[in-house]
């Protein structure tokens, strides 16, 4: 009945060993103990409680570096979505101890607010300074290639490593913690190999000689060094090298390996204004700032949690969504009354913020290919009250341009892109992207922008934005669509944003290093009438 209630009530972390930051030279003894229990975890389903059968529960092993082990394992293996905000759902710590169960042979105990705080940090860590991790792993591990290790070993190390490293965590707890993980999840042996690496790990930090390269030689192997130092592909340091200077190149890796900020809208649609937002984050005790540049807009650097918790998102009141984002739609300035197109819609941030502005007048069409991404543009839409001027379109843009009823007073084109502007919140986008996709995406970007103009009303106006900091992707595109539509001329922004915004070009760009802020691009072109 103990282990009944136990599994009911919020758990007590299990309590820490004395930490200590000094690494002694004896081997760390763990003690010999019964670590799993098989016991019946009861579950209320609907209105009847509803009894699994038995599972092995481990209470010994730090829950948050199980989950975050195994999550780690998904997203390298699966692909799975980095799901950095953690929200309740899939990807949430309830479903995550199925997966948990599956992959390791055990379940912990449910994961409290804090420990999933601690699984979103320690897992958007570990994958922002995989390249980092793993160069300081290969050196230390002489005799084993880190490629033909066992999966879930590597994320144990690379978890273990990132705490020591990166988090400067007491060592002693970071070794006991992870190598208690690896004897329980594989077998004694791996825990002593945990236990041997990440002690001369802790050594070599203490006395200031980790084993990392100099920024020193020709132009490729600088490259190389500067992406290990700082944790990114060789070949988008090579990039911004050529585009930025090293030392802008060296600023934008630190911005991207930084803890990423939010910002929240208030929906007005919803009758809930910037006022009644701060009224419930000083509520709710979460630190926030009002945005210099928009409105409905509030900066939140730690609390997000919080917020989702409170169920202002689930309630329709307030979104997510970067200044940035909501300065591309200020470039659009859409107006009651008028009818937009929203080429690549969902899932939606764009839309529904254009559409609050629209005061129940007008429509805007929103048009995407991806089927599940717009089905939550349509939930979300109700859940802010404006899905009366919301018509979805499953559809590739391509596809509709012979469409007249669709001829609208403003098209928004924001294309599918690198999404190279938004690597400090996607932490895993940067090991996925490769530089051949660059040519496909470029490719795709000017057949959409073409279809996006057919679209456009004699004298209206159509936004290209992306959410990409490359001129590939953004002046260069433009440049190129005015080669082929010379029917359409740039409108300069300087109108719909603040001066520190707009390119030479007449462009908005937001630089996240300067703005402190995502990276996005907007060019706004009228049509001739
Ligand atoms: C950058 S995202 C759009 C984000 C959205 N505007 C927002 O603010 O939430 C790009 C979108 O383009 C869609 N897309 C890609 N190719 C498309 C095509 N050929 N036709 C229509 N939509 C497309 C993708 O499914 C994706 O949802």
């Amino acid at each position: 009945m103990a282990q009944v209630l136990y599994m009911a009530l919020p758990v007590p972390a299990k309590p820490r060993k004395a930490a200590s930051s000094s690494s002694s030279s004896k081997p760390l003894k763990l003690p010999r103990r019964n670590r799993s229990t098989n016991i019946s975890i009861p579950t209320v389903k609907g209105s009847g409680r509803r009894l699994l059968k038995p599972q092995k529960l481990n209470l010994e092993v730090s829950p948050h570096r199980a989950v975050s082990a195994v999550r780690l394992m998904r997203i390298e293996l699966g692909g799975a979505f980095a799901d950095l905000l953690n929200e309740k759902g899939k990807g949430s710590g309830e479903n995550e101890m199925g997966y948990v169960q599956r992959t390791l042979g055990f379940r912990t105990r449910e994961l409290s607010h804090h420990d999933l705080r601690l699984v979103t940090d320690i897992v958007g860590g570990t994958i922002r300074w995989r390249r980092y991790l793993d160069h300081l792993i290969n050196s230390l591990c002489h005799d084993k290639d880190i490629s033909s290790m066992e999966p879930l070993l590597l994320q144990i190390l690379r978890i273990g490593f990132y705490e020591v490293v990166k988090l400067d965590m007491p060592p002693y707890a970071v070794v006991d913690e992870n190598v208690e993980l690896a004897k329980v999840a594989l077998r004694p042996g791996a825990g002593n190999m945990v236990n041997g690496i990440l002690r001369k790990l802790v050594a070599l930090k203490e006395n200031g000689t980790l084993p990392l390269p100099k920024v020193e030689g020709d132009d490729r192997a600088q490259a190389r060094a500067l992406a290990t130092l700082h944790s990114h592909p060789v070949w988008m340091v090579r990039r911004w090298t050529k585009y930025l200077g090293q030392e802008e190149a060296i600023k934008l890796m630190i911005w991207n390996n930084s803890e990423p900020s939010f910002s929240l809208r208030a929906n007005r649609a919803s009758g809930f204004s910037r006022d009644d937002l701060v009224a419930q984050l000083n509520a709710l005790k979460v630190p926030h700032k009002l945005s210099l540049y928009l409105d409905e807009f509030v900066r939140v650097k730690t609390g997000l949690q919080i917020v989702i918790h409170a169920g202002l998102l689930k309630k329709g009141l307030c979104s997510v969504q970067d200044e940035s984002a909501g300065l591309v739609v200020s470039v659009v300035d859409p107006q009651p009354g008028e009818t937009i197109v929203d080429g690549c819609a969902a899932p939606g941030g764009k839309t529904l913020y254009m559409a609050s502005h629209l005061s129940g007048q007008g429509k805007v069409f929103a048009v995407d290919v991806n089927s599940g991404r717009l089905r939550i543009l349509k939930e979300t839409a109700k859940l802010h009250q404006v899905d009366g001027v919301i018509t979805a379109i499953h559809a590739d843009l391509r596809t509709l341009t012979d469409n007249e009823q669709l001829k609208s007073d403003k098209v928004l084109l924001d294309a599918p892109c690198s999404g190279l502007g938004v690597l400090s919140k996607r932490a895993d986008l940067r090991w996925n992207r490769a530089l051949k996709d660059m040519e496909e995406l470029k490719k795709l970007q000017d057949e959409l922008l073409d279809a996006a103009s057919k679209l456009v009303k004699p004298g209206g106006v159509l936004v290209y934005s992306t959410c990409s900091i490359d001129p590939e992707e953004n002046d260069d595109r433009v440049a190129a669509f005015l080669v082929r539509h010379p029917d359409f001329r740039i409108d300069p922004v300087d109108r719909y944003v603040p001066p520190d915004f707009v390119t030479s070009s007449g462009f908005f760009f937001s630089n996240p290093v300067k703005h402190s802020l995502d990276g996005s691009f907007a060019a706004r072109l009228v049509r001739d009438s």
